[in-house]
């Protein structure tokens, strides 16, 4: 079973944002389908109703058998373009709304109106559980919905005999509409969390928090695309920590650890929001800078280094690390980038560590 750790949905951000879009998505198929599927069963009821030779049997067939289901077919199709998804939602909330005051306006006062109150309850459960709608916009419509059907019908038109019955199953429709709704809606977001749980986990390394080596893959592609495109310059720095086996020796491996944690935290804090930062190993870090060129690359370095010299990492004192710096060429890959930025950090460390060195 997964666990949501709060830790980690404080770290992913604004989530909800994330989710309402995320929950608006998920839903496009349920309405789509069933939109359609309402409709069906629309032509059914017009047809019955027809052959049922009631009052108002034109105006049946053409509010139930053409203008209710057309509705539903526009919205079902309407959910294969994504511009209209706005539309749709409005759309799907105003329906229930038409159909039961049609409802009302046809049968209201009739003698059969017992054999057509079941569309009233269907519609404000269907509202609720079948539609689609987020639980925000099924309240709003089922609510109309019910303030329409009780001023409607209480004291007005239906049975005496039958009028508690009414009540019953409008306030049955309600709240067990409302209830399948709050608990598919609950369960949806629990979905969420454990999806952007496992996306969370899976591009970031467990220790410093950093993205792993496997998102920065991702996201080195995502860059160049970008570059390419634009075209705009792309660096990298590679950066590593010197003599760090002697930190773990000397002070032991927590507070190594702690050494790590607190050195991405200064890469995080030095580098701008654009950088992707990524911890690709041990003590090994690559940051990869978008709109920079080498020159600038080499400087954020510097400002990187100055600041490593003046942080106190706690147990361990002061730490120094080496930097291999280099921009990016045209079609090459993550491999051939990182390749080259490992030979100047190679080169760093063979000068004496604790400094930088650039390939172009
Ligand atoms: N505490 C801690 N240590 C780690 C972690 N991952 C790797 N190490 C240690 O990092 C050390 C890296 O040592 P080396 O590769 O010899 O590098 P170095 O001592 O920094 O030497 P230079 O890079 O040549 O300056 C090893 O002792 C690893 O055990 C980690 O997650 N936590």
């Amino acid at each position: 079973m997964l666990s949501v750790s709060p830790e980690s949905v404080a770290l992913r951000e604004p989530w909800q944002q994330g989710f309402q879009q995320w929950h608006l998505r998920s839903k496009v198929p349920q309405i789509r389908y069933m939109a359609f599927l309402t409709a069906m069963l629309y032509f059914l009821y017009a047809s019955i109703e027809y052959n049922m030779a009631l009052n108002f049997s034109e105006i049946r067939l053409l509010v139930h058998g053409f203008i209710v289901p057309g509705t539903l077919l526009v919205i079902s199709a309407m959910s294969y373009y994504p511009r209209l998804y706005t539309w749709m939602r409005l759309l799907l909330t105003i329906a229930p709304v038409c159909a039961m005051a049609t409802n009302l306006w046809l049968n209201l006062g009739k003698p059969d109106f017992a054999f057509f109150a079941p569309e009233i309850y269907l519609c404000i459960f269907w509202t609720f559980t079948v539609s689609g709608l987020t639980l925000k916009y099924a309240i709003s419509a089922a609510s109309v919905n019910v303030l329409m059907a009780l001023l409607m019908t209480v004291n007005r038109g239906v049975n005496a005999v039958f009028i508690d019955l009414h009540l019953l199953w409008i306030t049955s429709a309600f709240l067990f509409g409302l209830l399948g709704g709050m608990v598919m809606e609950k369960a949806q977001k629990t979905l969420y969390l454990q999806q952007m749980d496992l996306a969370w986990s899976a591009s970031r390394d467990s220790l410093t928090g950093l993205w792993n080596r496997a998102k920065m893959t991702v996201l080195f592609e995502q860059e160049k695309a970008q570059a390419l495109d634009s075209p705009a310059p792309l660096s990298l720095i590679m950066l590593d920590i010197d003599h760090f086996k002697q930190v773990n020796d000397t002070f032991g491996h927590a507070a190594g650890d702690e050494v790590l944690i607190q050195f991405s935290r200064l890469l995080r804090d030095v580098t701008r929001p654009q950088d992707n930062v990524g911890r690709m190993g041990g003590e090994e870090f690559v940051i990869l800078l978008p709109h920079t060129r080498l020159a600038e690359a080499c400087n954020l370095a510097r400002q990187l280094q100055a600041k490593i010299h003046a942080c106190d990492f706690g147990t361990s004192g002061n730490v120094t690390a080496s930097f291999g710096i280099t921009q990016f060429r045209p079609a090459e890959t993550f491999s051939d980038i990182l390749e080259r930025a490992d030979r100047a950090l190679y080169e760093a460390k063979k000068q004496g560590r604790d400094c930088l060195v650039s390939l172009t």
